[in-house]
């Protein structure tokens, strides 16, 4: 049984003096999640937002907010981002020593708990923790910036870790880089949720919901989903 497929545009792309319009225009438009990228310009070299962002975009859409913490270290603010309204909460397996304890404490706040992997790191720095995740993000870019290039070498990554997970009911995102080109390998290599910031947000407001419906259906035909 495949797990359900979740399009979740990156709000890095979207325009940050509106986000509360372009957070209604991409829910309007089906994404499934919205992927809030939170950067620390210490442990990635950029600086995004903070909780009072997720604060402030929570009233504008019932769908699941999934956050992308690339900050070191993590712990002091996840029950923070918990309180703000996160649903999915993500740590990098990099970002600090203690990641098992990372993922007991945002399960301990009630949401779910993701890891994400650097291009660099490999897949065995989870080994010892699927039991406490509910969502692994592989980075198909170096995090920090939106707009770059996809590196190829996350397919196979991707593939190893859906055979690490087997049966266990986590979801399997892919994050950078992400378009309608590439989007039906990744599902193939069995990636369920796709983020996507450059590719969603091109071409103004009125391009959203085809950008978003572009990936979707080259995941859903790569599923078996679409004839
Ligand atoms: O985590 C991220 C960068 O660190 C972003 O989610 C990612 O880059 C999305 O942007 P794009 O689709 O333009 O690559
Ligand atoms: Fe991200």
């Amino acid at each position: 049984m495949q797990r359900a497929l979740a399009i979740a545009p990156s709000i890095l792309a979207a325009d940050f003096a509106r986000f509360g319009e372009e957070v209604r225009a991409i829910d309007a438009g089906g994404a499934d999640w919205v992927h809030v990228d939170v950067m620390d310009g210490h442990f990635v070299p950029n600086i995004s937002f903070g909780p009072q962002v997720v604060r402030a975009i929570r009233p504008h859409t019932k769908k699941v907010l999934d956050v992308h913490l690339m900050i070191a270290p993590a712990d002091p603010y996840l029950a923070e981002f918990a309180a703000a309204g996160a649903d999915i909460i993500t740590v990098h397996a990099e970002a600090g020593p203690h990641l098992h304890r990372s993922l007991q404490a945002i399960r301990a706040l009630g949401k779910k708990a993701g890891v994400s992997l650097n291009p660099g790191t490999p897949e065995s720095a989870i080994d010892y923790v699927l039991d406490l995740v509910d969502l692994v993000l592989v980075m198909s870019v170096n995090p920090g910036f939106g707009g770059q290039a996809f590196i190829p070498s996350a397919l196979d990554k991707v593939a190893r870790i859906k055979a690490m997970i087997g049966d266990r009911p986590i979801d399997l995102e892919v994050d950078g880089g992400v378009t309608a080109d590439n989007a039906g390998a990744l599902a193939k290599a069995g990636a369920n949720a796709l983020v996507a910031g450059s590719a969603v947000f091109k071409g103004g407001e009125s391009a959203y919901a085809g950008n978003i419906a572009a990936i979707r259906s080259a995941a859903e035909r790569a599923r078996g989903e679409l004839v």
